[in-house]
C-alpha cells in the first residue's frame, strides 16, 4: 500500500504540489470527522455536571455543523487538487512513452510481446489513470483517519489507546496478507489478460486466412481457451483472496470489543469518568470505518499490478542511450565484420563492404540469405551482435535514433499506410509539408493522378495498412512519402515483383525519381532491374559470396549467373 503511494507520488513529477496539498486536505477533512463524538464527549459532561441547557444544544449544533461543513470543503478541495492530477500525469506518461517507443529496439515488437505491449497501453494505465487517485485519495484519509483515532484515544487513556494500536496491528498483518496474495493473483490475472489481448489480435488479424483455409473453428478453439484461462485465473483470485480479507474484517470488530472491554474496565475501576466510557464505547465503532474502508479498497492492488507492468516496459533499454546528435556529411555505408543473429543463430556472418556515397548497391541472393536484416542493420532497427555498421565514417550506435534516421528513407516491400488521409500519409515525411509539396512528391512518385480521380483527392482517407488501395498505389504513396522526406540515403526493399506491369513501369519511374543523387541500398528481386548498379553484393547464408558490377558478376559468380539465367531464359 505504501509501495503504491510511493510509486504514484515518484510518477507525479510537476504535480507533486497538488497531491500535497490533497494530503493536508485529507488531515483536516479526518480531524473534522471526529467533531461529533467530541460534541458527544460534551454533551454528557454537561448532563453530569448539571449545566445541559439552552446553551449546550446550541454549541453542540453549531459544532457538528461546522464539522460537517468542513469536512464537506476539505473533501470538495481534496478532490480538486486529486482527481484532475491521474488524467495530468497519465496523459504526460502516454506522450513521454510515444516518444521512448521509437527508439526501442525492433525485438521489443515481436508478435509475442505485442499483445502484452498493447494491454499494458490500453488497460493498465487506463486503470491508473482511473482509479489511481481516487484510490490514493481513500488511502491517505484511512491512514490519516486511523492515526488520527489513535491520537484521540492516546491523549483521553493510554490502555485503551494499547488495545487498539494491538488489533490495529493485527489488522494491518491480515491486510498485508491480502495485498500479497491480490498482488500475486492479480499479475496471474493480467498475464492471462495478456495472452487473450495478443490471441484476440491474432485471431482479428489472420481473419482473411482464417476464413480462406476453413480455419475458423481451430482459431475459436485457442481464443476461446484463453477466455476459458482468464475465467479461471479470476475464479482463484476471488477463492484466495477472500480468507486474509474475512480475518482483517474480524479484527475490526476485535478492535471495536477491545476498546470497549478495556473502556469499561477502566471506568469500573475509577480510572475514567462515565461521560468518557460512554464516549469512547461510542467512538470505538467510528474506529472500525477507515479500516473497513481499506479492505474495500481493492483497486490499489490491480493498478499496482498494473504499475508493475507498466514499469517494466518503460525500463526497457533505449537503443540510443548513449548517443549524440550527429551531423553527417558524408555518406559512405560501412559494415565492418558484422554479426547479427535475431536469436541465437547467426544470419549475417562476419561480414563487411563500404559503399560509397551516392552510388548504387544491390543486395541480391536467395530468399532468407539475410538481405533485408542488411538493411534492418544499416537503420538501427537492430543493434550488431559484433561488429560496427558506420556512415560517414560515424559508428551508428554513437548517434541518436533520430538523427541516424534524418539522413534514410526506408521504402519496405509491405507498405503500412495509417488509417487517415492520403495527405497526412505522406507529410509526415517530412515536417510541416505544404500542400504544393506533397503534391509535387506524388507527381515524381507518379501517383498525383490517381489520387487527384479519387472523389476526395487527397483528403481521401484510406483504412489502417492502406486497405482500401491497390499494392502497386500504397507503394508508390510510399515512395512519395520518401520523395518527400528527401534523405540523402534511400534503403529499398524494392517491390515490383508481386505488381502488374503497367504497375510495374510506374513504380520504376518514381524510384528513378527518388534516388537521383542519393546513396542507394536497393534488395533486387529481379535481376533486370539492377543491371545499372555500382555495385551488387550476392549473398549466400548470410556472406557476401561474389561483389562487382552486372556483368562482372555474371563471369565471376556462378551463383550470380544461374539466377540471372533463371529470371531471363
Ligand atoms: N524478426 C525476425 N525474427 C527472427 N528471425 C528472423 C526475423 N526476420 C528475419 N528472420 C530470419 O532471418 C533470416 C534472414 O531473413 P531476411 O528477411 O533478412 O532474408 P531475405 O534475404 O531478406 O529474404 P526475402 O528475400 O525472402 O525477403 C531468415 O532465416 C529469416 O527467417
Amino acid at each position: 500500500m505504501f509501495k503504491f503511494i510511493k510509486r504514484i507520488m515518484g510518477l507525479s513529477g510537476e504535480y507533486r504540489k497538488k497531491l500535497d496539498r490533497a494530503y493536508v486536505l485529507s488531515f483536516f477533512e479526518s480531524l473534522a470527522s471526529n467533531v461529533p463524538i467530541c460534541m458527544l464527549l460534551y454533551v454528557l459532561m454537561t448532563i453530569m455536571d448539571g449545566n445541559f441547557g439552552k446553551n449546550s444544544i446550541i454549541i453542540t449544533f453549531t459544532g457538528i455543523f461546522a464539522g460537517v461543513i468542513l469536512r464537506m470543503i476539505c473533501r470538495y478541495l481534496t478532490d480538486i487538487n486529486q482527481s484532475g492530477v491521474g488524467y495530468e500525469i497519465f496523459a504526460r506518461e502516454r506522450m513521454n512513452f510515444g516518444d521512448r517507443i521509437k527508439r526501442f529496439p525492433m525485438g521489443f515488437f515481436s508478435e509475442d510481446n505485442i499483445g502484452n505491449v498493447t494491454s499494458v497501453i490500453t488497460n493498465d494505465i487506463s486503470f491508473v489513470e482511473e482509479h489511481g487517485m481516487d484510490t490514493l485519495g481513500k488511502i491517505t484519509t484511512s491512514v490519516i483517519g486511523i492515526g488520527i483515532s489513535f491520537v484521540f484515544l492516546l491523549v483521553l487513556n493510554i490502555w485503551v489507546a494499547l488495545a487498539m494500536a494491538v488489533t490495529t496491528a493485527l489488522f494491518f498483518a491480515a491486510f498485508a496478507a491480502a495485498h500479497r496474495v491480490a498482488s500475486e493473483e492479480a499479475a496471474n490475472q493480467q498475464e492471462a489478460q495478456n495472452k487473450l489481448v495478443g490471441t484476440v489480435i491474432e485471431y482479428i488479424k489472420g481473419m482473411p486466412v482464417v476464413k480462406a483455409f476453413n480455419l475458423a473453428g481451430k482459431s475459436h478453439k485457442a481464443t476461446s481457451e484463453d477466455f476459458l484461462k482468464l475465467t479461471e485465473a479470476q475464479i482463484k483470485f476471488e477463492k484466495r483472496f477472500s480468507m486474509p480479507v474475512i480475518v482483517a474484517q474480524c479484527m475490526t470488530g476485535l478492535c471495536i470489543s477491545a476498546v470497549i472491554f478495556i473502556c469499561g474496565y477502566v471506568g469500573l475501576n475509577g480510572g475514567m469518568e462515565i461521560p468518557f466510557v460512554i464516549a469512547m464505547s461510542v467512538f470505538a465503532f467510528e474506529l472500525a470505518a477507515p479500516m473497513l474502508a481499506l479492505i474495500n479498497i481493492t483497486a490499489f492492488r490491480v493498478a499496482d499490478a498494473s504499475l508493475d507492468r507498466y514499469d517494466r516496459i518503460r525500463q526497457t533499454e533505449l537503443m540510443d542511450n548513449s548517443g549524440k546528435t550527429v551531423k553527417l556529411n558524408n555518406f559512405d555505408i560501412d559494415f565492418k565484420n558484422v554479426t547479427f543473429g535475431y536469436n541465437e543463430s547467426a544470419v549475417i556472418k562476419d561480414m563487411s563492404f563500404h559503399i560509397p556515397q551516392h552510388s548504387m548497391t544491390a543486395l541480391v541472393g536467395k530468399s532468407g540469405c539475410g538481405k533485408s536484416t542488411i538493411v534492418n542493420l544499416i537503420a538501427r532497427f537492430w543493434d550488431t551482435d559484433s561488429g560496427t555498421v558506420s556512415i560517414g565514417g560515424t559508428d551508428i550506435k554513437a548517434m541518436t535514433t533520430e538523427s541516424l534516421l534524418e539522413n534514410i528513407s526506408v521504402v519496405f516491400q509491405n507498405v503500412y499506410l495509417f488509417n487517415d488521409t492520403i495527405f497526412n500519409n505522406i507529410a509526415f515525411g517530412k515536417k510541416g509539408a505544404t500542400k504544393e509539396e506533397v503534391i509535387e512528391a506524388c507527381k515524381k512518385a507518379r501517383c498525383h493522378e490517381f489520387i487527384s480521380a479519387l472523389e476526395n483527392s487527397y483528403d481521401t482517407v484510406i483504412g489502417e495498412g492502406g486497405s482500401t488501395l491497390s499494392g502497386g498505389e500504397k507503394q508508390r504513396i510510399s515512395i512519395a512519402r520518401a520523395i518527400l522526406k528527401d534523405a540523402p540515403i534511400v534503403l529499398l526493399d524494392e517491390a515490383t515483383a508481386s505488381i502488374d506491369p503497367d504497375n510495374e513501369a510506374y513504380i520504376q519511374q518514381a524510384i528513378n525519381e527518388m534516388v537521383k543523387g542519393k546513396t542507394l541500398v536497393v534488395i533486387a528481386h529481379k535481376l533486370s532491374a539492377i543491371m545499372e548498379a555500382d555495385q551488387i553484393l550476392m549473398i549466400e547464408d548470410g556472406q557476401i559470396t561474389a561483389r562487382g558490377t552486372h556483368s562482372q558478376l555474371l563471369h565471376s559468380s556462378s551463383a550470380y549467373h544461374e539466377l540471372w539465367k533463371k529470371q531471363n531464359f
